[in-house]
């Protein structure tokens, strides 16, 4: 089964396009869309050889960037389909689901108004997503489509955990709660760390830490996820790229006041100019903070020691949510390549039985590993994540399911 895979955001699209059968998989072609309705838009298309095409267009929406991508990849050079009745499912990553969604869907009209109804919820990104939903129903009108949640996995989180100590009548009319996101990575990197330990997975208390540009960190308790540190937006939680995470409200109103700024600078300010950009004035990416650090700059010093710490907070916070913790996981761009970011985050957390061996994670880039010390309480462990594969099988899934019925 050929499955296309996409995620839309505001102005990319990034795809990927499976051969699915129920053992194996592999990815044919992938790529994506940048600057979508902006100037200079162009598309990056790599083959399953490693072959990458650039081409460059006046891209003006996602309908047309998605036209492209299905173009490029049924075009005689660059193509990895003959035509695009090969493709048989498409499945969509879609960020909110609010309380509707608690697992993937086949996607229905139905569904759709539903989809729709969670706008309010994350008006930045679920717009995008239904974009693409509704250019593959009009390019591709007779494929089934599946939409996977980023908020389903944390469904399962207690009330205590997911309600804030607000009025609960904004509860009530808004929905203002925690929902949490990246739940298809926390749910994959979990399940995976299970498998390669040969541990049951409902037996496991997991702290799952996702730091990529995004940033979270989920406690999961017998596969179930019980707390998480994105709340009603991918804001809250941890020091990100560009995101400020946790912050006192009073400060944002502080500041809202003397900079006398309104709602929407505000949500730009927090969400795209803070976290580890904001502290150094460098730069978001995890790269280059640490080559700022070896040439003696202070704030990219200390905007690393903020990034630790806080994470490190998370994980002593979730073990005593968890009652004790059996495994610590690192994924994302950072978690799977930052060696020194992953062990100043575990130092001082021996007392939990977080105990790292520095020459097994020393240089560890992007492969499954244990790489806590033989015998230690706690298995640390480095399981780089596969939120595209795991669309792919659910959409496989939900797929296989419907023609069988
Ligand atoms: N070798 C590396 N060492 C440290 N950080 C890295 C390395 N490679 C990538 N990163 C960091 O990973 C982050 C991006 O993570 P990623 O998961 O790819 O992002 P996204 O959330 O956009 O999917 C960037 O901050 C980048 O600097
Ligand atoms: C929900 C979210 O934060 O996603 P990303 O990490 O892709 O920005
Ligand atoms: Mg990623």
């Amino acid at each position: 089964m050929k499955i296309l895979v996409m995620n839309c955001g505001s102005s990319s699209i990034k795809y990927q396009l499976f051969n699915m059968d129920s053992n194996n998989w592999s990815v044919m072609a992938k790529g994506g869309v940048e600057k979508v309705g902006l100037k200079g838009s162009f598309l990056k298309h790599e083959k399953e050889n490693g072959e990458k095409v650039l081409l460059e267009g006046e891209i003006m929406d996602h309908a047309t960037g998605i036209d492209y991508i299905l173009g490029v990849m049924t075009s005689e050079r660059h193509g990895c389909i003959k035509s695009l009745e090969e493709i048989d499912a498409v499945g969509h990553r879609v960020v909110h689901g609010g309380e509707t969604f608690n697992s993937s869907v086949f996607i229905t009209d139905e569904v759709i108004t539903k989809m729709k109804d969670c706008i309010e919820l994350a008006p930045l990104h679920n717009p995008p997503n239904l974009k693409g939903i509704f250019a593959i129903s009009s390019l591709l009108p007779h494929v089934p489509q599946v939409g996977v949640f980023d908020t389903a996995f944390h469904q399962t989180m207690p009330k205590h955990a997911y309600m804030y100590a607000i009025p609960n009548s904004l509860y009530k009319k808004y929905g203002v709660r925690r929902y949490g996101f990246h739940g298809t990575s926390h749910r994959y990197v979990s399940k995976r760390a299970a498998e390669i330990l040969n541990e049951d997975y409902a037996n496991l208390r997991i702290i799952s830490c996702h730091l990529g540009n995004g940033a979270s960190i989920a406690a999961i308790m017998g596969g179930k996820s019980i707390d998480t540190s994105m709340g009603f937006t991918p804001l809250e939680g941890l020091m990100m790229g560009t995101r400020s995470g946790d912050l006192d409200v009073g400060a944002v109103t502080y500041i809202m006041e003397k900079e006398m700024i309104g709602t929407k600078s505000a949500s730009v300010l927090f969400n795209k100019h803070s976290g580890m950009l904001g502290v150094t004035g460098i730069s978001s990416d995890m790269r280059e903070i640490e080559s700022a650090i070896e040439k003696g700059d202070e704030l990219a010093k200390i905007g690393m020691e903020m990034y630790t710490y806080r994470v490190k907070k998370y994980i002593g916070s979730y073990a005593a949510a968890m009652g004790g913790v059996d495994v610590v996981i690192f994924t994302g761009g950072v978690g799977e390549n930052g060696d020194d970011t992953r062990a100043s985050i575990c130092q001082g957390l021996e007392f939990i039985g977080v105990e790292v061996d520095p020459a097994k994670n020393k240089k560890l880039r992007s492969k499954e590993a244990v790489i806590s010390k033989d015998g230690a309480k706690v298995k640390v462990m480095v399981v780089p994540t596969n939120e595209e594969l795991v669309i792919a099988q659910d959409t496989m899934q939900i797929v296989e399911e419907l023609v069988r019925k």
